[in-house]
């Protein structure tokens, strides 16, 4: 499986270690930076990576940044994007199984390392269960549909 991934400059140190724990595993993983940890603009990554995956390049997206929420409010402005910002491992299951989740937010302020690498062990081994919970999911895709071009 392709996975996208990208971050700012408060996530870039928690990319890189979750970029090295999936390439281990075997995953094939595609970097849209940031490449330090120089200060930048979370929109920019969380943008590109979301545009990724909605144009089916990749089927999931794993973003960072100081706390997770600036980039994944970045990510949710793209049609088709259900990111979830998570800092426990139920959450992460969750944010598969029930919401369908195709980015997934960590923030490198808010969880440790080996913490975040269960959060996204977590999230990739999860399912998504379908039935009542794809009936919500078609709720949310109306209402982008009324205000999101
Ligand atoms: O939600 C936003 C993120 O946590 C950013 O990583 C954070 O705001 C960056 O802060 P600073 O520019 O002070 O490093």
């Amino acid at each position: 499986m392709k996975i996208a991934i990208g971050s700012d400059h408060g996530g870039y140190l928690l990319k890189e270690e979750i970029k090295k724990h999936l390439i281990q595993k075997g995953y094939e993983v595609v970097d849209f930076g940031t490449n330090s940890t120089d200060s930048c603009d979370y929109p920019d990554f969380g943008y590109a990576v979301a545009k990724a995956v909605v144009n089916n390049e990749f089927e999931t997206g794993i973003l960072c940044c100081g706390t997770g929420i600036g980039i994944s409010i970045s990510a949710n402005k793209v049609k088709g994007i259900r990111c979830a910002v998570v800092s426990d491992t139920f959450s992460a299951k969750m944010a598969k199984a029930h919401n369908n989740a195709n980015i997934l937010a960590l923030g490198e302020r808010v969880v440790g390392k080996g913490l975040a690498l269960e959060i996204v062990d977590a999230f990739m081994s999860s399912e998504f269960e379908g039935e009542r919970h794809q009936r919500r999911l078609d709720k949310i895709a109306k209402i982008e549909q009324k205000y999101l071009k």
